[in-house]
């Protein structure tokens, strides 16, 4: 059964951007409480590369121009499939997107955000809704608020949206998201086919897994916060889809993936995209590459702002559960199948109340 928008509305609560926290933004000395992350889990761990010199920290790279080379593919898909197993994230550079459906993304994105308040909350989430501006996702047992503002929205497939979500301001918004849309879903295609060559499995078994999901974006500012080390731009969380797209609008950084218990400061190359696997992408592969959790940590001075496109993916009957190419020649899912709507909950659950959701899925090995 496939996951309707409406489902997330349901299961997501997302908070309004008020007046209170719009005037918090700019004037950051003073935190009001409700931002306030002080003695909170989500703030610990060592940050990589603040306190261990010179060691090598710095996420995997992927040239989508090595990967399209005869010559290059197969040493590049090497380096793609080490990234989705050692990291679960890498930068993709050269990923082959018209420039100008790129920079009208971030000029419209750039406006868009700094619009006054009432304009933005012309497609202000409602009733606790999933699509819309708004904060990210509120736990029901917490009512912390990210240092942040975000527009969700329904972008694939284009019956899924819900235009009077699309911002008409600025007026040129919808046409940019529109084409980035359309771009980022078959630059995802074309990844997918590496992808498939790294694991083993036909291309068309990986494509036909996402092929009409949906995609889902998000368009996130983290303003500048003078008290960085209070709040949190962006709780620490796995994306619950395929794959993730992450269009950096500015050099800002603040993204940091956690590998083997240390957070990694992600350092946006110049016409780069952040990409990672989600949580489906970790079952189709039957655990060969891994969800990783990341965070945002606002910067003192800059504000940052990025354009994620999340891709759905799913087996026939809309069931999530290890590639069945991947169980021939009698390897043993480590995954029990889940239906969509199911895993979603348990993804959402996970969000709000801190339960591990992928851990309950793994088949514990009986030898
Ligand atoms: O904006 C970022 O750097 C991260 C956003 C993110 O993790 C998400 O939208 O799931
Ligand atoms: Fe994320």
């Amino acid at each position: 059964m496939a996951l309707e928008p409406a489902d997330y509305n349901r299961l997501i609560s997302r908070d309004k951007v008020t007046g209170a926290a719009a005037t918090a933004f700019p004037d950051s000395v003073e935190i009001p409480e409700r931002f306030i992350r002080t003695g909170d889990e989500a703030r610990a761990g060592a940050v990589a590369g603040e306190d261990d010199g010179d060691e090598a920290y710095e996420l995997p790279v992927v040239d989508m121009a090595n990967l399209l080379d005869p010559e290059l593919s197969a040493s590049e898909t090497a380096k793609l499939g080490s990234a989705c197993r050692d990291w679960g994230f890498f930068q993709l550079t050269n990923y082959g997107v018209d420039e100008a459906v790129i920079q009208q993304m971030k000029d419209t994105t750039a406006q868009f955000f700094s619009l006054p308040l009432e304009s933005k909350n012309a497609v202000a989430v409602r009733g606790g809704g999933f699509e819309g501006f708004g904060h990210h996702f509120n736990a029901p047992g917490s009512d912390k608020l990210d240092w942040a503002e975000c527009l969700l929205l329904e972008t694939q497939p284009v019956q899924a949206r819900n235009m009077e979500f699309w911002p008409a301001n600025p007026p040129a918004f919808r046409h940019a998201m529109d084409r980035y849309s359309e771009e980022m879903a078959s630059l995802t295609r074309r990844l997918l086919g590496f992808l498939a060559a790294d694991l083993g499995v036909a291309a068309e078994a990986l494509l036909g897994a996402f092929a009409g999901k949906r995609q889902t974006a998000g368009v996130h500012r983290y303003p500048p916060c003078r008290r960085p080390e209070q709040v949190l731009g962006m709780a620490p969380h796995t994306d619950g889809f395929g794959l993730t797209l992450l269009l950096p609008a500015d050099d800002t950084p603040g993204l940091q993936v956690r590998r083997r218990g240390r957070w990694f400061p992600v350092r946006p190359l110049p016409g780069a995209l952040v990409v990672n696997v989600g949580d489906v992408l970790e079952v189709l592969s039957n655990g060969a590459y891994g969800s990783a959790e990341h965070r945002v940590i606002p910067h003192a001075e800059r504000g940052r702002t990025t354009v994620v496109v999340f891709q759905d993916a799913a087996l026939d009957g809309g069931v999530v559960a290890p590639l069945p190419e991947l169980l021939r020649g009698g390897h043993e899912p480590r995954y029990r199948p889940v239906d969509r709507l199911e895993f979603s909950k348990g993804h959402l659950r996970e969000l709000a109340q801190g339960t591990p959701f992928l851990d309950s899925l793994k088949i514990s090995s009986s030898s």
